[in-house]
């Protein structure tokens, strides 16, 4: 018999399981930043995965290392010490009751917020990275609008550069989930972060090599939070997707390339053309796992709707209309598996 001590019984009751198992997705699209096609490619694969890696993107290898050195040992001190720290998050997610085996830091990404009171190698780490993934999230962003023919070719990437840019970083530790746990609960995977997808323009995802990350492929399309259908099977009750069946699949970490989702505000400015992908990560019971994602968004008054030159003769927007502000303030009241853009959609016939 398993015998769990009451701080392990304590943290059971906040966990929460997901009941499918995963197979590894071999198939995640690639794209070397620096070849002639990437603009094709990386439409191709918002098109139809709103998901995947890129190699070639500028980051220093030695900007990754060194800022998941410095996360190690910021998440190695003590709790007190953490509890302290801005931005600091254990276990609960956002405001709204959302819990995952997680401790995280979450910071604004503008140079100005970015640090404060930590040290100052951490400090130095956090910009280094930030700044050079801020890069590629504009690149992303480029390529992008070449590749769907829009002009100024910064119609996206300036949501990002400009200076009220709304963007977010976080750094998420997955401690080991104690194998008792994994043992009560056999057969269904602890969720370390629970599924969603992300509100803002795009994220750009680094962790280390250790599995974890998983992405929802809808049938017959692709892994929106707008499908049609009837879930994911993962309890999310009145959120989550509407639609299709959802196959729940594991993204094979690298930690050499940076991993692009798209984020709810794209999948709106291209009218539903690009799909901002469920994801969720599941707790691993052997080895801690660091990731470090840039959430890319627009200035708070930015109005977000699909871009005119991308709609055809007699197409309506799929949306009402929205500024981020809306947006976040909606998201922000929402858990986080709801299906939030679903708040903005337009009924048919409207
Ligand atoms: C439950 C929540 C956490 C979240 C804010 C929200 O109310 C709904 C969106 C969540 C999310 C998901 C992507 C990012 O991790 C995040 C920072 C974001 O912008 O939206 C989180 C929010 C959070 O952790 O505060
Ligand atoms: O940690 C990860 O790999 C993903 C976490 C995530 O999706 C998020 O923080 O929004
Ligand atoms: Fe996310």
């Amino acid at each position: 018999m398993v015998v769990l001590s009451q701080p392990a019984l304590d943290q059971f009751s906040l966990i929460q399981t997901c009941p499918y198992s995963t197979s590894l997705f071999n198939n995640i699209p690639s794209i070397d930043l620096s070849s002639p096609n990437a603009n094709a490619l990386t439409v191709e694969a918002c098109q139809g995965f709103g998901f995947f890696k890129v190699t070639n993107h500028g980051v220093p290898l030695e900007f990754m290392t060194n800022l998941e050195s410095e996360a190690i040992k910021f998440f190695n001190l003590p709790r007190c010490e953490k509890d302290k720290a801005l931005g600091y998050g254990n276990r609960r997610i956002g405001p709204n009751g959302d819990v995952g085996w997680v401790e995280y830091l979450l910071l604004s990404a503008s140079p100005k917020l970015i640090h404060q009171k930590n040290p100052e190698s951490f400090r130095n780490a956090l910009n280094d990275y930030v700044s050079s993934v801020k890069r590629v999230a504009s690149k992303v962003l480029k390529l992008i609008a070449q590749g769907l023919r829009v002009e100024p070719r910064n119609a996206f990437s300036h949501l990002l550069k400009h200076q009220k840019s709304d963007s977010l970083f976080r750094i998420n530790h997955y401690p080991p989930c104690p194998e008792p746990l994994q043992q009560l609960i056999s057969g269904q995977n602890v969720v370390g972060f629970g599924e969603h997808t992300d509100p803002q323009l795009i994220s750009v995802l680094r962790s280390n090599n250790i599995s974890g990350l998983e992405i929802c492929l809808m049938s017959g399309g692709c892994c929106s939070s707008d499908s049609v259908g009837s879930g994911s099977g993962s309890g999310s009750g009145r959120d989550g997707i509407r639609g299709g069946d959802c196959t729940w699949v594991s993204v094979p970490p690298d930690d050499d390339s940076l991993f692009i989702s798209v984020g709810d505000c794209l999948q709106v400015m291209t009218n539903g053309r690009f799909k901002s992908v469920r994801h969720r990560v599941s707790a691993n019971n052997l080895n801690s796992r660091i990731s470090m994602i840039y959430f890319g968004g627009p200035p708070l008054d930015t109005k977000i709707a699909p871009l005119p030159q991308l709609m055809e003769e007699g197409e309506e927007s799929l949306y009402q209309e929205f500024t981020w502000e809306d947006y976040k303030k909606s998201a922000y009241n929402s858990k986080l598996g709801d299906n939030r853009l679903g708040f903005f959609q337009k009924s048919s016939g409207q």
